[in-house]
């Protein structure tokens, strides 16, 4: 399938030529008797490089598509970190792969970790869905840009834009209140985090240069591909955590043509141009930053995706694995496939862990061991692919995540076989 590649590039697309109408957005009629509309994804008055919108050129506007709502209940998807159904994370905590849920994607969403929330529009979720093959509701999320990653098979996301394919080590980006379904040929869980932020933005990348990291030409977007269908389509929306769904008479996939910097995208993460040490000393992970969502303060992210992928590690008389540590910002934790080189037990593809803001941790016992002592030729970490997302804000642990079965009790076990360094009992030179 073609792409167009260019993380917020002003994109043209067109699935009938002549649909976009030339030097101006909204002439009287559009070609094709199409409606035009705008959507965007900040304020109309953001400065330049943040200023973000689109316009779509549609066979019925979305407005039509309005009809009375009726109140659905979805359990486990939480959107607030309020008291009612979250609690505050004092221990370092850890979550085997949870088991597949049943019914469609949106009811499956168990949230493990949240900070901020949908209302004061700040702070993030991380939550695991599952995906199976039959069919899905259409989805809107006015709550959140989502940020979503397949575990264990392909899946394809079908959007007001176009259609994105997003494999295994790919992550897809929807912003707010964007038409989308997601489309699996074969069951398979699913990262989501919600950005309750200022949409994602590359990092900057300073010293770096202009290129490394995650490259802007790597972001692909979809070509416009509309269906004019008079079937009933069954929608959802989400708002401030609540549910509602109405039917459709047609499918909101009716976009002929679009123009503009805010639509869908997706990322192969395998591309990242991952920079480390080449002299001595584990850098701090902020290198590793796909996209981070700003904050209102200079160099505080609200949120920030980093991914931890296939590298080469070199540093000379170094402790080559994460540093013990604590973090002002607090971390969420995944593995798409492979080991984890700071936990090479009990952290699984599909799994979770959290360490909130100021808790202390660090290579397991064994991570440790075996780093410490190892000769310290260039090795090479295949086959793996962790990502974290870190907030500035404290994340809690929801009624959920504090309950399930996969919860592992016994995480903090992993450190205890930690010897003290061997030193006198008190001693002063
Ligand atoms: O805790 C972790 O494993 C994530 C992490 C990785 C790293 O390379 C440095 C700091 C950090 O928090
Ligand atoms: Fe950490």
């Amino acid at each position: 399938m073609f792409y167009l590649s260019g993380f917020r590039n002003h994109h043209s697309t067109e699935a009938l030529s002549g649909v976009l109408p030339i030097g101006q957005n909204s002439p009287q009629r559009c070609p094709f008797g199409l409606y035009a509309e705008q959507i965007s994804g900040s304020s109309f008055t953001a400065g330049q490089g943040h200023n973000l919108r689109s316009w779509l050129y549609r066979i019925r506007p979305s407005v039509a598509h309005r009809a009375d709502g009726k109140r659905v209940e979805v359990t486990n998807w939480v959107s607030q970190a309020d008291d009612s159904n979250t609690c505050i994370a004092f221990d370092p905590l850890r979550w085997c792969p949870l088991a597949d849920a049943a019914g469609h994607w949106v009811q499956s969403v168990r949230t493990l970790t949240i900070a901020g929330g949908a209302t004061s529009q700040t702070g993030m979720s991380a939550s695991i869905a599952t995906l199976h093959p039959e069919q899905q509701p259409v989805f809107q999320n006015h709550d959140a840009e989502m940020l979503v990653m397949p575990i264990s098979a392909a899946m394809t996301l079908r959007t007001e834009f176009g259609i994105l394919e997003v494999e295994v080590g790919h992550l897809a980006v929807v912003p707010r209140s964007v038409f989308v379904e997601f489309i699996g040929d074969q069951t398979t869980q699913l990262y989501l985090l919600e950005n309750y932020g200022i949409p994602f933005e590359l990092p900057h990348r300073g010293v770096i240069g202009a290129n490394g990291l995650a490259n802007e030409r790597d972001f692909e977007y979809p070509v416009a591909n509309y269906i004019k269908q008079p079937k009933d389509t069954w929608v959802m929306e989400k708002r401030e955590g609540e549910f509602r769904g109405f039917t459709l008479d047609h499918s909101p996939f009716d976009v002929v043509g679009w123009h503009g910097n805010h639509a869908p995208y997706r990322y192969d993460l395998r591309r990242f141009n991952t920079l480390g040490s080449i002299s001595y000393d584990h850098p701090d992970p902020s290198i590793f930053t796909v996209l981070s969502s700003p904050s209102q303060r200079a160099g505080v992210a609200n949120v920030d995706v980093v991914v931890f992928g296939n590298r080469w590690l070199v540093a000379d008389n170094t402790f080559r694995p994460p540093w013990y540590h604590r973090n002002v910002m607090s971390e969420f934790m995944g593995l798409i496939y492979g080991v984890y080189d700071a936990k090479p037990n009990g952290f699984l593809p599909g799994g979770a862990s959290l360490h909130n803001a100021g808790v202390s941790h660090g290579p397991d016992y064994e991570a440790y061991f075996k780093a410490s002592t190892s000769a310290l030729a260039p090795s090479k970490l295949e086959g793996t692919l962790a990502f974290m997302f870190e907030t500035s804000a404290p994340q809690r642990m929801t009624t959920f995540a504090a309950n399930t079965p996969e919860r592992q009790k016994d995480y903090v076990e992993c450190w205890k076989a930690i010897l003290p360094a061997n030193l006198p009992d008190s001693h002063r030179d």
